[in-house]
């Protein structure tokens, strides 16, 4: 059973008139203890805190997630520096929705029977597992609901009704359209044929449909939040880490950044 957290935030959204805006970081990037507090100035800004397990082979990241990843290994983040950031952050934030995004090789490693019940315990929502597609659910998906977790599942451009229905019938929490067939940080594609597909996967389930991969500026939020339940921005958030040197520099970009998308989605609520 998933502990509802997430479609609550959805339903306030919902009500609201507008779309969720998930903020996308690296736990530990570019520290563990720099990191909490940056993930503390994105949690007071998005509806969604999507926080990513740094692995040294992150294929669908491109070059500014990748080395986030790096930055967050090199710096000593192990997974429960991870769990520490998201506990602290749950314990601030009660309301917000927090998935934890990442590879399989973490919870596999593991156990996913042990990190499940970890992330459970430190107040995650759902589990984005970007290599477990729903063909290989039997990995963890009974495992994942009986920990009350989410098992958020990716759609592209290039699925078929088949496994938008596959995926529709073995995720929960939401639905995570990857907007192009590319890695993280590339730059978006056309909007009306995004739109499109949104629609369709939306006609196919109840569930929410975030749409992310090349969101970048807040027109483009507005765009995409227009007409999709939830938008995600992760690279550009990111590259603030890089882009402002010190601490209180890059959480008041975050912060500025944050704000400005989320303006720019209730801007485009109808
Ligand atoms: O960075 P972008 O283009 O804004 O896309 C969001 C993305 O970063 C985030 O959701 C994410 C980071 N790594 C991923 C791997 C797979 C799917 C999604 C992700």
């Amino acid at each position: 059973m998933s502990n509802q957290r997430l479609a609550n935030v959805f339903q306030r959204c919902k009500a609201e008139g507008r779309a969720a805006l998930v903020g996308y970081l690296t736990a530990g990037d570019p520290d563990p203890e720099t990191s909490l507090k940056l993930m503390l100035a994105m949690a007071e800004r998005c509806d969604i805190l999507e926080i990513g397990m740094p692995f040294s082979d992150p294929m669908a990241d491109g070059p500014v997630i990748q080395a986030a990843s790096e930055r967050a290994l090199e710096a000593g983040t192990r997974i429960t520096d991870v769990f520490e950031i998201t506990q602290a952050v749950r314990q601030a934030f009660p309301e917000l929705g927090i998935v934890l995004m990442g590879y399989a090789n973490i919870p596999y490693t593991m156990g996913f029977e042990t990190f499940a019940e970890q992330a459970n315990n430190v107040g995650a929502d759902g589990l984005l597992v970007v290599d477990v597609p729903p063909e290989e659910g039997h990995i963890c998906d009974d495992i994942l609901a009986t920990h009350g977790l989410d098992r958020i599942l990716l759609l592209s451009p290039t699925s078929t009704d088949e496994r938008i229905k596959l995926a529709c019938d073995n995720g929960s929490g939401f639905i995570y359209y990857v907007s192009l067939t590319g890695i993280t940080g590339a730059d978006m594609g056309d909007v009306s044929e995004i739109q499109a597909k949104t629609a369709h996967i939306q006609s196919m389930t109840d569930m929410p449909v975030c749409v992310g991969f090349g969101v970048k500026t807040p027109d483009q939020a507005a765009a995409v939040g227009a007409f999709a339940d939830g938008v995600v921005v992760g690279s550009h958030f990111v590259s603030q880490i890089t882009s402002n040197s010190g601490e209180q520099a890059i959480c008041a970009a975050l912060s500025a950044s944050a704000s400005a998308m989320k303006e720019a989605i209730h801007g485009a609520a109808t």
